[in-house]
């Protein structure tokens, strides 16, 4: 149910081929070198000095394309108009906690302890008090490497977006890893 649920989501925004390679891309974690994160790192200060429109970008993307995902959040899950999503503050605060957990991470690159402990508050919180299904994540990962290509498509070249996509993978596994942890099922969650 849920990489079919996924692959339909991508199915309305991409071809096939595509939706299988990211969808790949974004199932193994592999190790980033050490110009990747500095790719990475060069990339995230331009994005993050624009992090509050960045990232209320990236939600309403998110939103529009894959109304599913608005079904957690009490606030605006019945809002289709777009200029009313952007005012909500339940979305606002949320864009807010995405940027700086990125933040977190891409700030800890090569501390993988402080990695993984970030990611662990962040898979149980979604786990256990929101229930969102994982396959959010990697659909939300898509929708990340997306807006940072298109508005940043200096900064953000295929080089640095294949680093990207490895740091995304990492993110999506290690999310994958503490649900299994905490025992999340699908039939936990209400797919609506
Ligand atoms: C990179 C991915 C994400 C990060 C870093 C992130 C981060 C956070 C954080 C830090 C919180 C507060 C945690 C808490 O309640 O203690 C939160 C809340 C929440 N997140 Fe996420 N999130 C991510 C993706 C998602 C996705 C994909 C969804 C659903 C489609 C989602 C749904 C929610 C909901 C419903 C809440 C509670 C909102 C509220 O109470 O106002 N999150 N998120």
């Amino acid at each position: 149910m849920c990489s079919a649920h996924y692959t339909l989501c991508f199915q309305m925004e991409r071809k096939q081929g595509e939706v299988d390679h990211l969808e790949l891309e974004l199932d193994r974690p592999i190790p980033l070198t050490d110009k990747e994160r500095v790719m990475i790192q060069d990339s995230w200060a331009k994005v993050y000095q624009n992090c509050e429109d960045v990232g209320v970008a990236i939600l309403i993307r998110l939103f529009v394309n894959f109304p599913s995902s608005k079904q957690y959040f009490s606030q605006f899950k019945h809002i289709e108009d777009t200029r009313e999503l952007e005012q909500s503050s339940q979305l606002r605060k949320h864009a807010h906690r995405i940027m700086n957990a990125i933040n977190t991470l891409v700030e800890n690159l090569d501390n993988s302890e402080k990695m993984a402990s970030v990611l662990k508050l962040v898979g149980k919180a979604h786990a256990l008090r929101h229930n969102v299904d994982p396959v959010y994540f990697k659909i939300l990962s898509g929708v990340i490497l997306e807006v940072l290509g298109e508005e940043f498509p200096e900064d953000v070249t295929p080089a640095v977006g294949s680093a990207w996509t490895k740091l995304l993978a990492t993110l999506c596994c290690s999310l994958k890893a503490v649900y299994e942890e905490v025992g999340w099922t699908p039939q936990s969650a209400s797919t609506g």
